[in-house]
């Protein structure tokens, strides 16, 4: 069994666009191998995807680079004092707070009343105000969680991890039972955090269609990087039948 050697670091005067930074991060479950020497960074105003089949070990990536899992190899490097918006695949959790969608945003923003916050209550419900209308749902703010659908909860949780001002975004599925208006949105808002160049992004996605006109950077995963580069190059179907079958045949030698 390797020891476990992850060093949180602060990061890295060199670039200041850096965010974090990966080095042959291995991660193994009961001995059994998810991820095996992966490097990569990630840059503020970059939009990395990570694509894969799936158990590629996407999730696991994230979890590692939201401090969730210690590889037990490798080392991540972060920018100091780096914030995180971590946005899980389909969160179950907030199901069962007796909460409504505007308890929860400010309960993610840790200024919910209850809690005396950093902001006082007025402050707090501005903020919440305003990142409701940027998702355009308003007229969710006093519905209970238990309440929502799975597209409209997918939604309040994408708008309460982005309420942190995150400057790296890790986003786990975030379409998944997301309807076309709300998958449009999505798009444009993903396109707008770009522009503003402020933010960092990883998505993990099965939609190639949004990975290819929104990642600058495409990963493919299969445990290990099989392949990398601009959407345009890695996504053209030529090459992603290579790597494909190149899956099938590691599959076949067991
Ligand atoms: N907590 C765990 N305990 C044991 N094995 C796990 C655990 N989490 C993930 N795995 C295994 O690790 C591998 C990678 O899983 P992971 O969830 O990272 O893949 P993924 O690429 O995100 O998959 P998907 O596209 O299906 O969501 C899979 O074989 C999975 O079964």
């Amino acid at each position: 069994m390797e020891t476990k050697t992850i060093k949180a670091i602060p990061l890295l005067q060199r670039d200041q666009k850096l965010l974090l930074k990966a080095e042959n991060l291995s991660v193994s479950y009961n001995e059994e191998s998810a991820l095996e020497g992966i490097s990569m960074e990630i840059e503020q105003g970059k939009i990395i995807a990570l694509i894969g089949p799936n158990g590629a070990g996407k999730t696991t990536l994230l979890k590692c680079f939201a401090g969730i899992i210690k590889p037990n190899k490798g080392e991540i490097w972060r920018r100091e004092g780096l914030i995180i918006g971590y946005l899980p695949q389909r969160p179950s959790f907030p199901r069962y707070l007796p909460v409504t969608v505007e308890e929860f945003i400010a309960l993610r923003l840790g200024c919910f009343r209850f809690f005396d916050g950093l902001l006082g209550k007025r402050k707090s419900e501005e903020k919440v105000v305003e990142i409701l209308k940027s998702f355009h749902a308003e007229a969710l703010r006093q519905r209970r969680l238990n309440e929502l659908s799975g597209g409209e909860l997918q939604k309040i949780m994408v708008a309460s991890t982005l309420a942190k001002n995150p400057a790296l975004l890790l986003l786990d599925e975030p379409l998944s039972g997301i309807d076309a208006v709300g998958g449009i949105e999505f798009d444009q808002l993903l396109h707008e955090l770009k522009e503003e160049k402020t933010i960092g992004t990883v998505l993990v996605s099965h939609d190639l269609q949004l990975v290819s006109h929104i990642a600058d950077w495409v990963y493919f995963l299969n445990h290990r990087i099989l392949t990398q580069g601009r959407p345009a190059d890695v996504l053209q179907e030529k090459k992603l039948a290579a790597v494909y079958s190149l899956i099938h045949t590691q599959e076949k030698k067991g």
